[in-house]
């Protein structure tokens, strides 16, 4: 069979959304031997047509959408072949998405005998087979809203050669112009455009824009494999512009599975409801930490393990994340509270945070030292549903058990508190983790760890924090310097000294973190918004 290993290795998720209104247009044909046509039926609305066709035989479905506004479940569809020692393929599809919270359909086109060691044998699902497993699923469970991502599995992380010339061909001429993303390894990328050389980041942007001329919307190349590289850079591009996506390198064996783990995060991401660049950098993220959760894993004997989806997020609550991931200008102007001086000017500390967002404060620290915790998580809950209602993020200072227990967007924990690694590893791959950093190595040590951004001072004296060493403006310029993170600065920063912050010329520093500047004062808008204005200035003088 010519294009047994298309069906074999080939890697395909179609997002079915059933919560969105929207009824996709899109055409997808010609799919291996299938034909299958989706369109709006304009005479029956709420209902989706859709032809397969195999082998010559066609099979109409009509799908009923019209209730589908009752299911909101989040759905990926994954086609691809199934892997016995569960690392990669179809049983990563169904882990990843699990992990992720989305429901996981199957289609299952080739069935291997593989382990660790290699792969030992490869059972093809008969193209008619394959033609009604998709019949079976797509005319039962309501389609709205489809997207398609297209991992095209050719290379394998070992090195294996996964599929021939015509499967090349298949992947350039039908596949890759009606995906939404394509995903290739670096070793893919190459192969895709006819082996171009594939030795730097400039390459990895080339080739994504040559992919993207074959006609996919958006274009992730992995570099996971690129050469002297510290870091996992990925490059997405969606058309018009380039991402450089960087993560740290986690050094273990355990990575099989980590390509249809991608690809599957990105899926499921999708349906529910992310924006593509979103949904990519969430997957990497995932992948990041699922990685580094797994280094121990000791599973089989081969060269290359599989690794573990759920370990990394078995604490996880992930039912209220804010629907945007971290911006580094959050940092902008952090307001971080003080239990101490809300009771000096007797307020709740959820007055104290509405008056901050209202005065334009971009990220709030609950900074509650000798609260009890009943009484910090109710407060937290209030003051996480005032926040959002801003579109600002919200942190817990030191108490990763209360950020859990209310699902704040994050934490901020100093050099003393909870290791960034072990937060990460409780808290999942999307919320926010602050480190404060006095030296450059703490900086280095944040990005290792898996942090999102650095609080590094005290830059000036301070009364608030007790016993705390003042780095000055040449300490905070030579911990941004060596940050790969964005960094906020903290510590005796006021209306007079703000501006002599922002200006320190370092496009790593983002904003300026304060407690008693804006808490220690009867009208705590107002100081926000004076704060801002000079923040504002500084900024755009530094442009
Ligand atoms: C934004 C920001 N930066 C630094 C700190 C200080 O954190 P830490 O060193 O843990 O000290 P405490 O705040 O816990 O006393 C911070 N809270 N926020
Ligand atoms: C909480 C905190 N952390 C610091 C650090 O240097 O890491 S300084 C500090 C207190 C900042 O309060 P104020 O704005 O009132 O000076
Ligand atoms: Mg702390």
């Amino acid at each position: 069979m010519a294009n047994a290993h298309f069906l074999a290795f080939n890697h395909l998720h179609l997002h079915l959304q059933i919560s969105s209104p929207l009824v996709s247009k899109r055409v997808i044909k010609r799919f291996w031997n299938c034909d299958i046509e989706y369109s709006t039926n304009y005479q029956r609305p709420g209902f989706l047509n859709m032809k397969l066709q195999a082998n010559g035989a066609s099979i109409p479905t009509s799908i009923n959408t019209a209730d589908s506004q009752h299911n909101k479940t989040p759905h990926v569809l994954t086609v691809a072949g199934s892997d016995s020692g569960a690392g990669a393929g179809i049983q990563a599809d169904l882990k990843a998405c699990a992990a992720r919270r989305v429901y996981c359909s199957t289609v299952i086109t080739a069935v291997t005998a593989q382990n660790t060691l290699g792969v030992q044998g490869v059972n093809i699902v008969p193209e008619e087979f394959v033609a009604q497993q998709l019949n079976s699923v797509l005319s039962d469970m309501h389609v709205d809203v489809a997207a398609l991502v297209v991992d095209p599995v050719m290379i394998s992380t070992s090195g294996d050669i996964l599929a021939g010339p015509s499967v090349l061909a298949g992947f350039r001429e039908e596949l890759l112009p009606m995906a939404d993303i394509v995903t290739p390894n670096i070793k893919e990328a190459s192969v895709l455009l006819g082996d171009v050389p594939m030795n730097s980041v400039s390459d990895m942007r080339a080739a994504a824009k040559l992919i993207h001329d074959l006609g996919p919307r958006s274009v992730l190349v992995k570099g996971g494999d690129l050469p002297n590289s510290s870091d996992a850079i990925d490059i997405f591009f969606d058309g018009e512009n380039f991402y450089e996506l960087r993560s740290r390198r986690v050094n273990t064996r355990n990575t099989h599975g980590t390509g249809c783990t991608m690809a599957s995060c990105i899926a499921a991401e999708l349906a529910k409801g992310s924006s593509m660049l979103s949904a990519v950098k969430i997957a990497k993220r995932f992948v990041e930490t699922a990685l580094d959760y797994s280094k121990d894993l000791a599973i089989g004997n081969g060269v290359q393990g599989p690794f573990d989806h759920f370990l990394a997020l078995k604490n996880i609550n992930q039912s209220s994340c804010r629907s945007d991931r971290f911006k580094p200008n959050d940092l902008f102007l952090y307001a971080v509270t003080d239990s101490r001086m809300n009771r000096k000017w007797g307020r709740s500390i959820a007055e104290a945070v509405k008056a901050a967002v209202e005065g334009g404060a971009t990220i709030v620290q609950l900074r509650e030292k000798d609260a009890e915790t009943k009484d910090f998580v109710d407060a937290a809950k209030v003051c996480l549903k005032i926040c959002h209602s801003y579109g600002v993020p919200l942190l817990i200072n030191d108490r990763i058990d209360v950020a859990l227990a209310c699902d704040a967007d994050g934490v901020h924990v100093g050099q003393s508190d909870m290791p960034v690694h072990l937060a990460r590893s409780l808290l999942g791959p999307e919320k926010i983790i602050g480190v404060s950093c006095k030296t450059p190595e703490q900086a280095q040590q944040a990005w290792v760890d898996g942090a999102d951004y650095i609080g590094s001072g005290g830059v000036y004296p301070t009364n608030t924090k007790e016993n705390n060493r003042t780095i000055g403006l040449g300490g905070l310029k030579e911990v941004c310097k060596a940050s790969k993170l964005p960094v906020v600065a903290i510590g005796g920063i006021g209306l007079s000294n703000a501006r002599a912050v922002m200006e320190i010329g370092v496009p790593s520093l983002k904003g300026v973190a304060v407690v008693s500047t804006l808490f220690d004062r009867e009208c705590i808008s107002t100081e926000t918004r004076n704060l801002h204005a000079v923040i504002s200035e500084a900024a755009l003088l530094t442009q």
